[in-house]
């Protein structure tokens, strides 16, 4: 993207070369460094775009803040009480970060139909489809959508969880009251179906990914040239395109 001017990079594993020549490009005169207090140290960034691991990203977020960057995180894995500690943080410095469980456009419509959804429908669970080796559970993807459909309403569930005769874990895990079912096999990339029922009728709704990264790319770029107008978290891609008109 044109508008976009890269100042560093974040890779262990490639620190001390050249980005372009670590994509298969010409030199950009970019050093990649070993970790983003480094990176942002050795050249300040207006946003640092996180797409790294679910261990290190709070702590790469909170390095961002300090050093006065606003914050794009597409890496999964942190819980409503780390989002709270990024809001608080991102408040006191200023700044603003976007988070989203997914920033491809697919997921965002998804989770825009599924509020509206569970407004109308009081019977609702989620699946969440990803790769066998995939290190947190659930995805991103449907820990967020988990989370904003419990703020809309708890799912009305017809035999107490706790009272299931066999191992209540077959219900699936409770994410802010909504039943979660992650699944981790070979074959799947990063899905997730919300499933929404009346008596005698279902509505589907499912994103299904494959491997090919560049979905995500739009709406990442689409959170870095927002940012810089929020103050605090922003949660979901969608809330950037559908809660501004
Ligand atoms: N929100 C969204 O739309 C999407 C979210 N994701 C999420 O983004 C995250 C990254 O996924 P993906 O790109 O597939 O992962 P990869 O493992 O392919 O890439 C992670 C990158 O982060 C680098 N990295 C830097 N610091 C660390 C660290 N401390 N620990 C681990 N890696 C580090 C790795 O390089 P090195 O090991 O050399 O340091 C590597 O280049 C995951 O949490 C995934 O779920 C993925 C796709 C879309
Ligand atoms: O690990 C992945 O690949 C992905 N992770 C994100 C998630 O945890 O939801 C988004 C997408 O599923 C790809």
């Amino acid at each position: 993207a044109s508008d976009f001017q890269v100042t560093g990079a974040v890779a262990r594993s490639a620190a001390g070369e050249d980005l372009g020549a670590v994509v298969g490009r010409k030199p950009v005169d970019v050093r990649i460094s070993a970790s983003v207090a480094e990176a942002l140290d050795a050249a300040p960034a207006d946003v640092l775009i996180d797409y790294t691991h679910p261990s290190v990203v709070k702590a790469n977020a909170l390095a961002a803040l300090e050093r006065g960057s606003a914050v794009v995180i597409g890496t999964s894995g942190l819980t409503a009480d780390d989002f709270t500690e990024l809001d608080a943080a991102a408040r006191k410095a200023g700044k603003g970060v976007v988070a989203s469980g997914n920033f491809a456009i697919t997921a965002a419509l998804l989770s825009h139909f599924a509020m509206i959804a569970a407004r109308h429908i009081a019977h609702f669970e989620v699946i969440d489809y990803a790769k066998a080796a995939k290190p947190d559970s659930p995805s991103g993807t449907a820990r967020e959508l988990a989370e904003r459909l419990g703020d809309v309403r708890k799912p009305q569930l017809d035999y107490p969880i706790e009272e299931i005769i066999g191992p209540s874990e077959t219900r699936g895990g409770s994410v802010n009251g909504v039943q979660v079912h992650a699944v981790r096999l070979p074959s799947y990339t990063a899905s997730v179906d919300a499933l929404f029922t009346v008596p005698g009728a279902r509505l589907v709704l499912k994103h299904d990914a494959g491997t090919d990264a560049s979905v995500y790319a739009d709406g990442t770029l689409l959170a870095a040239r927002k940012v810089s107008g929020v103050t605090g978290l922003i949660r979901g891609l969608d809330r950037l395109i559908f809660d501004q008109g």
